[in-house]
C-alpha cells in the first residue's frame, strides 16, 4: 500500500424523507441559494415542487439556474458564477445527477477566482477557496455527490476535463431512493456502467497488497450485478433503486483508492469521445472498457484474471492466461449488453473519422493510466478496437 490520509468531510443524509434535512443544513451556511437544476426531470418528478416549497417555507433568498446539461458546460459555470456574484451567493444547492453536481462545484470554485474557470477545470491553477455546496442526488452514477471532482466540457474547444479539491466535496448530501425512481431505462444502465467502471478505475491500481480495497470493489461489482437485472426488469423497484444510490456513493468517495495509484485512462479516454461526440458517459464507458481491458491483458492480465475468477465465477484451472482474460472480457460484456448497454462505438454512429483527435484529447500527459501506462497510440488502438 502507499501511503495515506483519508478525509472525506462529505454529510450523507441517506433514506426516505431526508429532504426535511435542509432545514437543519441549510442555515449552517447562509440564507442565500443558488438553486442549481437540469432539463427539467426535477419538475416532472414533483422534487422541484418539494424543494422550492421547503426553501419559501426557511424564508431563503432563492437564485435558480437551471438547464445545465448533461456534460456540462464551461458557458454555464460562467453563467453561474456571474449569478453567484450578482446575488451574493452563499450556498449552492444542486439538485440533480453528477452533471448538475460537477457544474456546482465548477461554479463554487470558479466563484472565488478572478481569472477563466477553464484554468481551474485544466488544473492551471489550483482551487484555492470555494462555495459551499449542498446537493439532493436525483441519479445514482458519479459519486460526485461525496467526492470533490467534477467534469466540465468545453465545447468551444471540443475538451473535457476534470478536477478535483478537497474544497469542492459537497457540505451535505440527500440521498433518498425516491427521487431516483424515475430515471429512464437507459439513464438506469448507463449508472450502472458508471458505477461498476469506477470500481474497475481503482481495482486496476499500480500498487501492491490492497487485499481489502480490492474486496471493497469486488462487493461493490457483485452488489451490482445481483441488482441490475432485477432493477432493469422493473424501474420502479425501490430496494433496487437504494442498493444502486448506495453503491454509487461507495463506488468513488475514495474508499477505494486508500493507498492505491488508481488507473483512470479509459474515463480519460471516454471523456475525448464525448467532448467529441457528446455521447452518454455510461454508455461510452461500456464500450471502452471491454477494449481496455483487452488491450492491457496481453501486458498484465493477472488482476484480470483476479476479477473473472471472483466476480464473474470464471473456472481458471488449466487455462492460459490470455484464454482466462479473454473470458472475463466477454463476461463482462455479455453482462452490459444483457442489461441493454452498448458495445460498439457504431452504436453512436462513431466512425474513424476523428479517432486520432479523440486520441489525442484523451492524452492529457504523456501517459495516462497507471496499472498499464498508455501513450497516444495505445489508445487510437483501444478506440479502434472499439469502432
Ligand atoms: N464528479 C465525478 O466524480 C464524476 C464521475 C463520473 C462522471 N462524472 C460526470 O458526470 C456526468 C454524468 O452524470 P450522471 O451520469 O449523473 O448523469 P446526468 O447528471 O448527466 O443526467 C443524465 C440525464 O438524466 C436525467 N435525470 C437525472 N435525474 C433524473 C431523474 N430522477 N429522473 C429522470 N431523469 C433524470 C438528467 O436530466 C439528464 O438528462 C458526466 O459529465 C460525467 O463525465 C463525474
Amino acid at each position: 500500500m502507499e501511503r495515506f490520509q483519508y478525509h472525506n468531510p462529505t454529510k450523507l443524509l441517506f433514506g426516505k424523507g431526508q429532504l426535511e434535512s435542509l432545514r437543519t443544513e441549510i442555515p449552517r451556511y447562509g440564507d442565500r441559494v443558488l438553486l442549481l437544476y437540469g432539463g427539467g426531470s426535477i419538475k416532472a418528478n414533483g422534487l422541484y415542487e418539494e424543494v422550492t416549497a421547503l426553501l419559501a417555507d426557511m424564508q431563503v433568498t432563492v437564485v435558480e439556474l437551471s438547464g445545465v446539461e448533461p456534460n456540462p458546460r464551461l458557458t454555464t459555470v460562467q453563467t453561474g458564477i456571474d449569478l453567484v456574484h450578482e446575488h451574493q451567493i452563499d450556498l449552492i444547492l444542486a439538485v440533480g445527477g453528477g452533471s448538475v453536481i460537477d457544474c456546482a462545484k465548477g461554479i463554487a470554485a470558479g466563484a472565488k477566482y478572478d481569472g477563466n474557470p477553464w484554468d481551474i477545470v485544466t488544473r492551471q491553477v489550483p482551487v484555492t477557496d470555494a462555495l459551499p455546496i449542498g446537493t439532493v442526488l436525483t441519479l445514482a452514477a458519479t459519486g460526485s455527490e461525496m467526492n470533490g471532482g467534477a467534469v466540465i466540457t468545453n465545447w468551444e474547444a471540443q475538451d473535457k476535463r476534470s478536477f478535483g479539491s478537497p474544497l469542492t466535496y459537497p457540505k451535505f448530501s440527500v440521498l433518498d431512493p425516491t427521487y431516483t425512481l424515475s430515471v429512464p431505462a437507459n439513464q438506469t444502465v448507463y449508472g450502472i456502467v458508471d458505477i461498476m467502471s469506477h470500481v474497475f478505475e481503482q481495482y486496476f491500481h499500480a500498487s501492491e497488497n490492497a487485499l481489502l480495497q480490492e474486496r471493497f470493489g469486488e462487493s461493490i461489482l457483485r452488489t451490482m450485478m445481483e441488482t441490475a437485472p432485477r432493477l432493469v426488469q422493473n424501474l420502479n423497484d425501490f430496494d433496487a433503486r437504494e442498493t444502486m444510490l448506495l453503491n454509487g456513493t461507495f463506488a468513488l468517495n475514495g474508499t477505494l483508492s486508500m493507498g492505491v495509484k488508481t488507473d483512470w485512462a479509459t474515463h480519460m479516454i471516454e471523456h475525448a469521445v464525448s467532448a467529441v461526440y457528446d455521447i452518454p458517459h455510461g454508455g461510452g464507458l461500456a464500450i471502452l472498457f471491454p477494449e481496455w481491458l483487452r488491450y492491457v491483458g496481453k501486458t498484465r492480465p493477472e488482476r484480470i484474471i483476479q476479477l473473472g475468477e471472483r466476480v464473474f465465477g470464471i473456472d481458471v484451472n488449466g487455462k492460459s492466461d490470455e484464454v482466462l482474460v479473454e473470458e472475463t472480457v466477454q463476461a463482462l460484456q455479455e453482462f452490459w449488453t444483457s442489461i441493454g448497454a452498448p458495445s460498439r462505438l457504431s452504436d453512436y454512429e462513431i466512425d474513424a473519422t476523428h479517432l486520432e483527435l479523440m486520441a489525442e484529447r484523451a492524452m492529457v500527459a504523456e501517459q495516462i493510466g497507471q496499472y498499464v501506462p498508455l501513450r497516444q497510440q495505445d489508445v487510437s488502438a483501444i478506440l479502434k478496437n472499439a469502432l
